[in-house]
């Protein structure tokens, strides 16, 4: 098990945007803004479909690893606390997934 969570990358991004070190990227996509942040989310986004589709699971790992630090950057320039993504799935467990769409549909 890795010892290191998205919190924690979470938090390094934050030091790291707040740096304004030219050297980071981090920092770079946050001057950038939401429209080039979430542009590169949907690159990595796509990159790691592609990566399933072929069955590469080295690529799988790394694309995926791209994707969720864009997500956070995402997240992180749209003010948007990780813990409240955890606290929305939280409140989902215990549900299945099919049955909350059927509810949706009703309703
Ligand atoms: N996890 C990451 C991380 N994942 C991806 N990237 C960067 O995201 C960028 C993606 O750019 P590209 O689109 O060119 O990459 P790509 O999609 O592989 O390229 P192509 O396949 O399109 O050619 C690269 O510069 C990667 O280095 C990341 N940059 C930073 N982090 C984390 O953030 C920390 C702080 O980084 P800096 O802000 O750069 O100091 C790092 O120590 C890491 O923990």
């Amino acid at each position: 098990m890795a010892d290191f969570s998205l919190l924690d990358l979470e938090k390094i991004i934050g030091e790291r945007a707040r740096s304004g070190d030219p050297d980071s990227w981090t920092a770079k996509l946050f001057a950038k803004g939401i429209d080039k942040a979430t542009q590169k989310l949907g690159e990595e986004a796509v990159e790691t479909v592609i990566a399933a589709v072929k069955g590469d699971k080295q690529a799988l790992v790394s694309e995926s690893a791209d994707l969720i630090y864009h997500w956070l950057v995402v997240l992180g320039i749209a003010g948007v606390p990780l813990d409240d993504v955890l606290r929305e799935l939280e409140g989902r467990t215990g549900r299945s997934g099919v049955a909350e769409k059927a509810s949706r549909s009703k309703g």
